[in-house]
């Protein structure tokens, strides 16, 4: 498979800290893969996924998207802005609550338009995270939605513009088992039916063993392991990679645990 995005010898440091963020860091994400990103709190998986989505500037390095330099978003054209999308860890805060459903979909609608990117409309856009009447749906006020819908709202409003890839940056960690199982549904069908890359950021193992293909593990800025979902998890060559996975699994219900 092509490599979708291709990060090379990114290094990445705030303020007057004494170690890089990120430390020459190196990795690609195919086509059509979801590739799942573990390691402990302050590893750096944030600020990584922020730098391939434009939000942070590396110090040094580059960020390639199918063969293009990625600049920081401000720098990016429309095309290039459309194709990578962020998702947020709080569905509460993502949105104002006092808009309608419709109100969130339009807005990048109408901008796509104004741009004449290809965009979904917000119907199609619902219609792929599920929800099939619109009719009914568009006038629902956002207080009035649980988590698991806010965050279908979240992930309908990033495929208006047609994205290759989704950052899911602990996308189901405020949500209970039954949404968080929708949820990964929904990124498994946007797989499967639209060929869209996943980037997922979690510190659930059940999610991670349930929809990645590949995971990558960093340690204090480094990439440490990076390989398919199955070696890393039943065959870690690391012990840092032992250590995650094993303090992920603590929390875990029997059901997810790894061999
Ligand atoms: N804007 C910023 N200014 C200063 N320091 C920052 C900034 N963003 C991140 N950091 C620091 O960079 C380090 C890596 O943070 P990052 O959020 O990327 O880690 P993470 O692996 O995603 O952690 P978590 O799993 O807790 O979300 C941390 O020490 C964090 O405090």
């Amino acid at each position: 498979m092509n490599d979708l995005v291709e990060v090379r010898s990114v290094n990445k440091a705030f303020g007057k800290l004494e170690r890089n963020v990120l430390d020459n860091v190196s990795l690609s994400i195919k086509e059509n893969t979801i590739l799942g990103f573990l390691g402990e709190t302050g590893s750096g998986k944030t600020t990584l996924a922020k730098i391939i989505v434009g939000l942070e500037n590396p110090d040094s390095g580059t960020v390639y998207l199918k063969g293009s330099k990625l600049l920081g978003l401000k720098k990016r054209s429309f095309s290039q802005c459309s194709e990578i999308q962020y998702i947020f860890q709080d569905p509460y805060s993502a949105m104002e609550s006092y808009f309608t459903v419709e109100d969130i979909l339009l807005e990048p609608f109408i901008i796509c338009k104004k741009n004449k990117h290809i965009s979904l409309s917000p119907k199609q856009a619902l219609k792929m995270v599920g929800i099939n009447d619109y009719a009914i749906w568009k006038n629902k006020k956002i207080s009035t939605l649980s988590g698991g819908q806010r965050q279908k709202i979240c992930i309908a409003r990033a495929l208006i513009p047609n994205p290759k890839l989704i950052i899911a940056d602990e996308s189901t960690s405020m949500l209970d088992k039954e949404s968080t199982n929708e949820i990964l549904k929904i990124f498994k069908e946007l797989k499967k039916n639209n060929k869209l890359s996943l980037l997922l950021i979690s510190h659930q193992l059940n999610v991670v063993m349930e929809i990645c293909d590949e995971i990558c593990v960093l340690k204090n800025g480094e990439i440490i392991e990076h390989d398919k979902k199955d070696d890393v998890i039943n065959r870690p060559k690391n012990r840092y990679t032992k250590k995650i996975l094993d303090s992920m699994n603590f929390f875990m219900e029997d059901e997810y645990k790894y061999e």
